[in-house]
């Protein structure tokens, strides 16, 4: 798979489903350069650094369009110029491919 492809699936329920083996987790993680596996392989995060609040706001309301979109939504923390992204999929307590489709959707969002 491509970061292209992984960014064109749609997130599914997860529900009851058990989450990604760290093999699967590291070959995903492998096509999402920057970004890196967080709470003990349980999280993917990635911090984007801005030069001001109104582009850090602009890019926190596009994945705030991409998480309602997907019915998936990131941990958040942000201040003036960076938001650090993380993944993770609470209805599996783990990594899902949930995670990885968001993160490649996200990353579109700044390599265009
Ligand atoms: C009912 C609804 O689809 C679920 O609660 C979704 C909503 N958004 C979600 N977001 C995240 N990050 N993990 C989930 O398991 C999750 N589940």
């Amino acid at each position: 798979m491509t970061l292209t492809e992984l960014a064109r699936l749609h997130c599914q329920s997860r529900h009851g489903s058990p989450p990604l083996g760290s093999l699967q987790a590291q070959e995903l993680l492998a096509l999402l350069p920057g970004w890196n596996l967080a709470d003990g392989g349980r999280a993917l995060q990635r911090r984007l650094d801005f030069p001001d609040f109104q582009r850090t706001l602009g890019f926190i309301n596009a994945v705030g369009y991409i998480a309602n979109q997907q019915d998936h939504h990131p941990d958040l923390q942000a201040a003036y110029g960076f938001c650090e992204l993380t993944w993770t999929t609470h209805d599996t307590g783990g990594l899902s491919l949930n995670d990885f489709i968001c993160a490649a959707r996200c990353q579109a969002l700044i390599d265009g």
